[in-house]
């Protein structure tokens, strides 16, 4: 298995320096993906501790953060915000750029061998690390994820569509094989976690009822379920083929809003789904517009096929008796 310094993606259409840290979070990724290969082999599926956010760390979790944050010394980021740190750390004293990170994603899948990732998002660096990574996504400079899987995937954006570059194993270099993804507009695939379905808010039972019901129900098609429990597989499944993702708010205590981070997790997938064509809400409104106010704060989150997800607003908007009735009596959405 080839290990050299030629990691591929000499295509990248971004400023040099966005390209430079996109390079070394690459490097990082396939070694990591090779550690991923080896599972038990390795022995990083244990529990060492738990974050900020209260979530269970794996000793890969945190082999990832120590791993991207060791590359990037030298680099032009000069903050490194991570879902395992409580703070922003300042890694490179004056340097222009500021790096989110999602250092391994679907952490309950590491044990089980199904795909994780790395989400991460580039933002430009201001003397002040918080204020650096609270920004609206809209001021996100490039975007991108890894995903671990049969294959390793890059899926990249810098605001001028979305690109999929492939590791190949015999060389180790990331490989171009599509220039612009394009969100299918036609799927009938939903991904929720349905065991939270009693803790839901009544607009997002009222979508998975209407769903559920297929061809008998106001929509009167049939639909496909899905739930892999890793952001990045769900993702790169939906640019692949379509389809929506929800991660709603719920009553559980800590669910208010979801589960899902915005800085790290959220605003980097929005803005990928959307230069592929889709669209990514909080459930009625934009995740690109939104600011938020803390590192590792939570949002609602609905993304992929753009009419899809503007139907999940709509549902937001009906009025009470409307939403709350039986699919059989809902009468809005009939086709
Ligand atoms: O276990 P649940 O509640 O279905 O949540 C699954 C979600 O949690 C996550 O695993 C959270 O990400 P981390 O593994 O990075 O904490 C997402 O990848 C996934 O979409
Ligand atoms: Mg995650
Ligand atoms: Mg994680």
């Amino acid at each position: 298995m080839a290990g050299g310094e030629d990691i591929g993606l000499e295509d990248l259409a971004t400023a040099t320096e966005i390209a430079q840290v996109i390079r070394r979070i690459a490097r990082v990724a396939r070694d990591l993906s090779r550690r991923i290969a080896r599972g038990p082999l390795e022995g990083h599926a244990d529990t060492v501790g738990e974050n900020s956010g209260g979530d269970a760390q794996k000793a890969l979790d945190l082999i990832a953060d120590d791993a991207f944050a060791a590359a990037l010394k030298g680099s032009p980021v000069r903050w490194y915000a991570s879902e395992e740190r409580e703070n922003v750390a300042e890694l490179n004293p004056g340097a222009g750029l500021a790096l989110a990170i999602d250092p391994l994603d679907g952490s309950s899948n590491i044990d089980v061998n199904v795909s994780i990732g790395t989400i991460f998002s580039i933002l430009p660096a201001g003397p002040d690390p918080l204020a650096s990574v609270l920004r609206p996504g809209t001021d996100q400079l490039a975007a991108g994820y890894v995903i671990y899987g049969p294959q390793t995937a890059l899926v990249l954006t810098a605001g001028q569509g979305t690109s999929l570059h492939v590791l190949d194993p015999r060389t180790g270099r990331f490989e171009l094989a599509t220039a612009r993804l394009e969100i299918p507009a036609a799927s009938s695939e939903f991904a929720i976690n349905v065991s939270n379905y009693r803790h839901w808010g009544a607009a997002v039972r009222a979508y998975i009822d209407d769903c559920l019901a297929g061809e008998t129900g106001p929509r009167a098609k049939n639909f496909n379920m899905r739930w892999i429990a890793s952001l990045v597989a769900e993702t790169h499944r939906i640019v692949s083929r379509g389809g929506i993702f929800l991660y709603p708010s719920d009553a559980r205590r800590g669910y208010e809003r979801g589960r899902l981070r915005h800085v790290y997790e959220c605003a980097p997938i929005a803005l990928l789904v959307e230069q592929a064509g889709g669209a990514a809400t909080d459930g009625c409104d934009r995740i690109l517009d939104r600011v938020p106010q803390s590192l590792h704060e939570r949002t609602p989150f609905v993304f992929g096929t753009a009419d899809k997800v503007h139907r999940v607003a709509a549902y937001h908007d009906l009025p009470h008796e409307e939403v709350a009735a039986l699919f059989g009596q809902r009468g809005l959405f009939r086709q």
